[in-house]
């Protein structure tokens, strides 16, 4: 087992890279970037940062000469043969080449297109331009660069005995939380933690820990990188960007209203069972499951990722009733900024009435909240999200104000087109 402390004091001297593999990022990314590669190869979009947590001024946290560092090593990342030989030869979700031979290929010869970088008073602004399928696959590895880049810069500072004492704290805190989920019969639950990691070898050391602690009912982790290391399951489903991208490219209000319901027709084509999985938020959850198509009643589950919870859940299991669907046979995936307090009282609520499984992220792989002065490694909202497709703005409206985004009148302009009714906001933090 590496000891972290140790190894946090002995690399000061010289770059460490933080990404070192195109694997260490969401399988998410994978199979939403194979559906792109295949159905819209040539759309330009731009991705952006968004610190959502404006309070922490990331540009004087982290040296910009240092961020470059890391960036520019992303981009000499190439697929190895081992890792190609991996994706192509593994199983994924019980399905033997999951990845077609012409994604292979233009995947083995990826590199990560050119990144705009640019410090604006106490943020940065970074952006990336180019085609869709090669801009997303920046999104967890730029985030997980910040995230790690702004933890080093205040374990910089610290002496081996410090940092000693400060990883245990994090390993009990983090063993505790296991421990309780211990107690939850039938608990299925994935690490969904890469993008805001307090670092690699943490978020390593976590999957273990679940792995021994929680056995089966560790389901695996988003981590391809650390799915392949240590030869446990690859969990993915799908995000926005699908939605919010097609969205922006619909030429009339018709066609954005289909939108949603496209992207999951593209889907349909590629993927069965576990993985179709309707991430019904985008625009608002009501609005979607009120004008879904009949067919998505027949998918596997909703993944719950805004709003309250709960609520979202209730709302899956009576639109599967109204529509002679069976709960018990459909899963409920929790995504949002989960903790083990929401995760239990989920679970104690819903299982048995419908198949639950948690994704947990942040508060599993960084939860260093209170351990250093000034609460300097706390973890926050950092995001990375498609802004435009095309040179079209995209939006998005969530089950909460707080993580809608876009210029104003095209978020009028979809609420309009979609029906989207008032909705309560929420505290982000993460
Ligand atoms: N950011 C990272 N991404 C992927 N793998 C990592 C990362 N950091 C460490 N590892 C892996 O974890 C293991 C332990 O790290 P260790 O400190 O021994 O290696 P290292 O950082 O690669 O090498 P060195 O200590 O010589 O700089 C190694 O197998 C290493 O490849
Ligand atoms: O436990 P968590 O840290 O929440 O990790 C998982 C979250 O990460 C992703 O979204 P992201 O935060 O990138 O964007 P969003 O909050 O706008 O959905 C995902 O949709 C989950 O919400
Ligand atoms: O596969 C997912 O749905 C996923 C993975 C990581 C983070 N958020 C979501």
């Amino acid at each position: 087992m590496v000891d972290i402390a140790t190894r946090v004091y002995n690399h000061r001297w010289k770059l460490d890279p933080i990404v070192r593999s195109l694997l260490d990022t969401d399988f998410y990314k994978l199979l939403m970037c194979q559906s792109v590669h295949r159905n819209h190869p040539a759309t330009q979009v731009t991705f952006s940062l968004i610190n959502r947590s404006s309070h922490v001024p990331l540009a004087r946290l982290v040296d910009e000469g240092e961020l470059r560092e890391h960036l520019d090593h992303i981009r000499t990342l190439r697929l190895s043969r081992g890792e190609s030989t991996w994706l192509r030869g593994n199983t994924f979700y019980g399905k033997r080449q999951m990845f077609r031979p012409e994604f292979m290929e233009w995947f083995e010869g990826l590199r990560l297109p050119p990144y705009h970088l640019e410090r604006r008073g106490d943020q940065y602004e970074l952006t990336f331009d180019g085609a869709w399928p090669e801009v997303m696959m920046w999104e967890i590895p730029a985030l997980a660069v910040l995230m790690e880049l702004r933890g080093r810069a205040v374990l910089g500072d610290m002496g081996r005995f410090e940092l000693q004492v400060l990883y245990a704290r994090a390993m009990t805190r983090a063993w505790e939380k296991i421990e309780r989920l211990r107690t939850l019969p039938g608990l299925a639950i994935a690490d969904f933690g890469t993008r805001r990691r307090h670092s690699f070898l943490w978020q390593d050391w976590c999957v273990q820990a679940m792995m021994e602690g929680l056995g089966e009912a560790f389901t695996g982790t988003s981590n391809c990188l650390i799915a392949m290391r240590r030869d446990i399951e690859a969990i993915g489903t799908n995000a926005h960007e699908l939605p919010m991208v097609y969205a922006a490219l619909a030429e009339s209000d018709a066609a954005l209203a289909e939108a949603p319901y496209r992207v999951l027709a593209d889907w349909h084509e590629e993927h069965d069972g576990n993985l179709r999985i309707i991430l019904p938020d985008t625009f608002g959850t009501q609005a979607f499951l009120r004008h879904a198509p009949d067919w998505l009643t027949g998918w596997t589950g909703i993944r719950i990722d805004s709003g309250d919870p709960a609520e979202g859940a209730e709302r899956a299991i009576r639109w599967w009733q109204s529509h002679g669907e069976d709960p018990r046979q459909k899963r409920v995936i929790f995504s949002d900024g989960l903790d083990v307090a929401v995760i239990a009282e989920l679970h104690a609520r819903f299982a048995g009435r419908t198949n639950v499984s948690f994704g947990w992220g942040t508060l599993l792989t960084n939860d260093f909240r209170g351990l250093v002065p000034h609460d300097a490694l706390a973890p926050f909202s950092l995001v990375c999200k498609a802004a435009s497709a095309n040179g079209r703005p995209t939006v998005k409206l969530s089950d909460n104000p707080n993580k809608a985004m876009g210029p104003e009148a095209e978020i009028a302009r979809y609420r309009r087109v979609f029906g989207t009714a008032a909705q309560a906001p929420h505290p982000v933090v993460v």
